[in-house]
């Protein structure tokens, strides 16, 4: 890796949150680079601060210390809307709950980012929407609501919606936590397709058998970074880890089934 290629740099990124006599000491020194194509977990235990790392990376949250850099730009003194422009055309989200608008088809869904892009115009807008709906193959139910979808396909329309503005960076949180292990297979490989096809993709997850397929995982413990892994062969043969992973999820749900 070189610094031509990287895309973001977070230099002693600390986050406090204080609320009423509480204070939180949520991310302690977070040092990071992520390159450009770069497949990235961020792994650790309930409340050691994934989430608050990623809403900071995707600017949705500041940091109380530290530095934050995207291509080569530091955005410390950048006001809200500027870094909400930047945002809205560098950086595209999935969460766990899909958070698709219940009140709009699914085109319109995935057509919410590029609303207030002023760069595209009319023909350009509809072309992306059905080329991101394409990718996640659900074209076909462009004119759907989300109701209509299965957990799975809405999960895929989030990411459509999330690559729709052609982002530098794709953050997922948690993306297969509400999903069963089809559906959560379905999703870890649609990733690993945007992935290997140049999207740059940092996930948040909990279980170490997804944050496999990333190539370099990072785990947190109180908000520090305790432990960094390179991950080699997560490109080369994915299928084969997305079925064992998704064997050993049944057999687990199987159990859990037993059990009851
Ligand atoms: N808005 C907030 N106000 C106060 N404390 C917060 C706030 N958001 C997060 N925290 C605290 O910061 C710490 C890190 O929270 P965070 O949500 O980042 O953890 P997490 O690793 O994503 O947890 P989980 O896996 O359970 O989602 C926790 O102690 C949490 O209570």
């Amino acid at each position: 890796m070189t610094d031509s290629n990287l895309l973001i740099r977070l230099q002693g990124i600390g986050k406090i949150f204080q609320a009423d006599e509480v204070t939180t000491h949520a991310l302690s020194d977070i040092n990071l680079d992520i390159y450009e194509k770069e497949y990235l977990a961020i792994t650790g235990a309930s409340g050691c601060g994934k989430s608050t790392l990623l809403s900071i990376l995707g600017l949705l949250d500041f940091p109380t210390s530290g530095n934050y850099q995207i291509n080569g730009i530091s955005v410390e003194d950048w006001d809200i809307n500027q870094k909400a422009e930047l945002r809205c055309k560098e950086i595209g989200f999935v969460f766990q709950s899909f958070n698709l608008i219940a009140n709009l088809s699914i085109f319109e869904n995935v057509q919410l980012p590029l609303i207030y892009r002023e760069d595209l115009d009319k023909n350009e807008v509809n072309d992306r929407v059905l080329s991101a709906l394409e990718e996640v193959n659900m074209a076909h139910r462009k004119d759907h609501w989300p109701h209509q979808l299965s957990g799975g396909q809405q999960q895929r329309i989030a990411v459509a919606r999330a690559i729709v503005g052609k982002p530098s960076l794709l953050l997922a949180d948690e993306p297969t936590g509400n999903l069963d292990s089809k559906n959560g297979e379905d999703v870890m490989q649609l990733l690993d397709d945007l992935n290997k096809n140049g999207t740059t993709i940092c996930m948040v997850t909990h279980d170490p058998r997804f944050a496999q397929f990333a190539h370099r995982e990072i785990q947190l413990v109180d908000g520090k970074i305790r432990n960094e892994k390179s991950n080699h062969k997560s490109s080369v043969d994915t299928p084969n880890r997305v079925l064992e992973a998704t064997k050993s999820l049944s057999s687990l749900e199987e159990a859990v089934v037993e059990e009851e």
